[in-house]
């Protein structure tokens, strides 16, 4: 079997994606939470999977193959005791100690369940309606009675592009930034383990959700079979980076990381809201990310050849992506064909998010109609999807996606 990650650019043809199908996890929002949750207003669950549906419904008319993360996790955990200890895992990092006679009482509550049932439930989280003959503990009584859950929900798991990234035949098992999401990435390791598609296939993990430093998929951007652009930004740090650098250099065909400043705010979370690779030579920007002069933090990493790595800093986006892309001209397409009101309300619906499916080929939201009628001017075919409720939760079509086989280009 050939290897069940292979992704060395943006825009190969995509053969395999792995999404996520949002479920109960978006029904079990509520105002109060939105904020620590990440998520910007409830989505209206039930349209929510249809957009969902036929984002997955024009993949696969594009003869891609749609894995979904659940069924994946549901596969990985046929044996008990592989149950039980993700459990364990999930448990602990839900902030319910082994030590807690609540643990036990979830574990046998989560353990009567079908596979799949059991990973749908834990997404969704376990309110404390749904547990009988529990003791009220001192946090219970004292700090927040009315709280209804003993799980949180995980509402942002249908951004399937940040928990993990695939970097040539590797991954990156991503220790995520905020609480709310951390968990998330036990998934996609317990799937490497554990399932029996990727158990065995020798699939180098670049680094692991236990290392320090934060990093999120969204950031993580494989220009070419040696360059990656890796954002600096509110969910990725230098200090992760500079990590990844060293396990990448001298083990992996990557020698080249451009790692990207951007601002640093949840509008612009990770640099593939505001930066994406759509063709050989083509990139859809935000605008605002650059000053007046165009310029932008860039620090372009390298093997320094003593097995450390050279750090060298540039400001001009265009010119490091001729030279490091060995390209003649670069067309930098801007959000909302950067007019002041269109380009920030595009942006903000993730307009510069764009999914590529082939070079020149990608999936947009229907909503960015100004950011979709430059792309077309310039060359690119869009798949347009449905994204009034999607969208809520701040994240387009390359946030929703996990790529993990793309033909070589
Ligand atoms: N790759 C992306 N841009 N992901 C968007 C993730 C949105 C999610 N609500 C979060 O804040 O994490």
């Amino acid at each position: 079997m050939s290897s069940p990650i292979h992704i060395y650019s943006e825009i190969g043809k995509l053969k395999t994606v792995m999404l996520h199908r949002p479920g109960k996890e978006l029904e079990n929002l509520s105002p109060d939470i939105l904020n620590r949750m990440l998520i910007d207003d409830i989505p209206y669950l039930k349209i929510a999977q249809e957009e969902h549906d036929y984002f997955a419904q024009t993949l696969k008319k594009q003869g891609i193959h749609v894995v979904y993360l659940e069924d994946l996790l549901a596969e990985s955990l046929v044996k008990k005791e592989t149950r039980i200890n993700f459990l364990d895992k999930l448990l602990e990092e839900s902030g319910i100690k082994n030590n807690d006679p609540l643990h036990q009482l979830l574990l046998e509550y989560l353990l009567n369940m079908p596979p799949k049932l059991m990973v749908k439930q834990v997404i969704a989280g376990i309110k404390k309606s749904e547990i009988k003959n529990v003791e009220p503990t001192l946090a219970d009584l004292a700090e927040d009675p009315d709280y209804p859950f003993y799980m949180d929900p995980m509402p942002n798991v249908y951004f399937t592009r940040d928990q993990q990234a695939a970097i040539g035949n590797g991954m990156t098992i991503n220790r995520m930034t905020f609480r709310a999401r951390r968990r998330e990435s036990l998934f996609m390791k317990t799937i490497l383990e554990h399932h029996p598609d990727f158990k065995d296939q020798d699939i180098p993990i670049w680094r692991d959700r236990d290392t320090h430093g934060r990093i999120e998929g969204g950031d993580e951007l494989i220009l070419n079979n040696h360059v990656l652009a890796v954002g600096i930004s509110q969910r990725t740090s230098a200090t992760a980076i500079s990590d990844l650098a060293r396990n990448l250099f001298g083990h992996s065909s990557f020698d080249t990381i451009l790692a990207i400043k951007i601002p640093h705010s949840h509008a612009m979370m990770h640099l593939d809201t505001v930066f994406t690779m759509i063709n050989y030579d083509q990139f859809t920007v935000n605008p605002f990310i650059l000053t007046k002069s165009g310029k932008i933090d860039i620090y372009v990493l390298q093997p320094d050849g003593k097995g450390d790595v050279r750090i060298t800093p540039r400001n001009d986006l265009l010119a490091v992506l001729k030279e490091y892309l060995h390209l003649s001209e670069i067309d930098l397409i801007p959000t909302g064909g950067a007019d002041p009101i269109a380009a920030p309300r595009e942006q903000w619906n993730d307009g510069s998010n764009t999914l590529a499916i082939a070079p020149g080929e990608v999936v947009t939201y229907d909503r960015n109609y100004v950011s979709n009628d430059l792309l077309r001017k310039h060359g690119i075919l869009v798949h347009e999807v449905r994204s009034s409720e999607l969208s809520r939760g701040r994240g387009g079509p390359r946030c929703m996606s996990c790529p993990l086989v793309r033909e070589d280009l």
